[in-house]
């Protein structure tokens, strides 16, 4: 399990992260949703270890990691641009990782995540020869392997198109099943962190708005910004949310 403590952060002396307090149980999707500029990369940061807190802890599975830098942290992220090696086919992308670290993927755990994320064809391709969804899952394999205690996900949807995006969607959901991984996933698109998330922390300058599942932020919503935000944002994706959860909602 993962606990925020009193977490606070200031950059040049302005207040980016006040107090957050925070547990994600094991194996859960945790979206963390907010507008531009309202501190959810930095939050994902200083879970991953980059960026170090002024105040506060960081637990995991009762060991306080505060003060632990990310290398021995055992954590990883694939990043929103993926950031691939472009001279280096996909397999041997997905076997970089494995460089140097203790820990990892066997040679058999490496094909099942290849066989898991439907990479075989696709292994001697260069990233350059690869589709977004492709790519999506190449990074995916490639943080895998190194078999973290817990996935950070930055805007892993946001460069895909339609059925991609659902596809790669369904993905990270069976991930999170599979290998009770616990992920934690960085949007600024509600209907994304409604779809795919257990639970969803709604960020507003710093602050938390709300921590709850898809239904309570939809049927109660605890203040006007997690209703505007949502509901704003939502009200061109009507069908998509009447999917989900009936018509009451549409
Ligand atoms: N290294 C840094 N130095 C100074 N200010 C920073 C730094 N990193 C972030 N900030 C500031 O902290 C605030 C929160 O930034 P952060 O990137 O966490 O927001 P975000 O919610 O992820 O935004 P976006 O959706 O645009 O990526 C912003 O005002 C940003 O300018």
């Amino acid at each position: 399990m993962l606990e925020l403590q009193n977490i606070s952060k200031q950059f040049d002396q302005k207040v980016v992260l006040e107090n957050i307090d925070l547990k994600i149980n094991s194996g859960e999707i945790v979206s963390l949703l907010g507008p531009s500029g309202s501190g959810k990369t930095t939050l994902l940061n200083i879970i991953l270890g980059l960026t170090r807190i002024d105040h506060g802890k960081v637990i995991f599975n009762n060991e306080d990691l505060s003060n632990v830098d990310m290398k021995n942290r055992g954590f990883n992220i694939v990043f929103q641009d993926y950031a691939l090696f472009p001279h280096l086919n996909a397999y041997e992308n997905i076997v970089y990782g494995l460089r140097n670290k203790k820990d990892t993927a066997s040679a058999e755990e490496v094909r099942e995540y290849i066989e898991f994320l439907e990479l075989k064809p696709h292994l001697k391709k260069r990233i350059g020869e690869l589709s977004g969804g492709q790519k999506q899952r190449v990074a995916l394999a490639r943080t895998l392997v190194t078999k973290p205690k817990l996935l950070l996900l930055d805007e892993p949807l946001s460069a895909l198109d339609g059925v991609i995006k659902e596809s790669i969607k369904e993905r990270i959901k069976s991930i999170a099943k599979e290998f009770n991984l616990t992920t934690i996933i960085v949007t600024h698109d509600p209907e994304e962190a409604l779809t795919i998330s257990d639970k969803i922390l709604i960020i507003n300058q710093g602050n938390i708005s709300q921590f709850g599942t898809p239904y309570e932020i939809i049927n109660q919503p605890k203040n006007d910004f997690v209703k505007d935000f949502i509901l704003r944002q939502l009200q061109i994706k009507r069908q998509n949310i009447y999917n989900l959860f009936g018509e009451k909602y549409a």
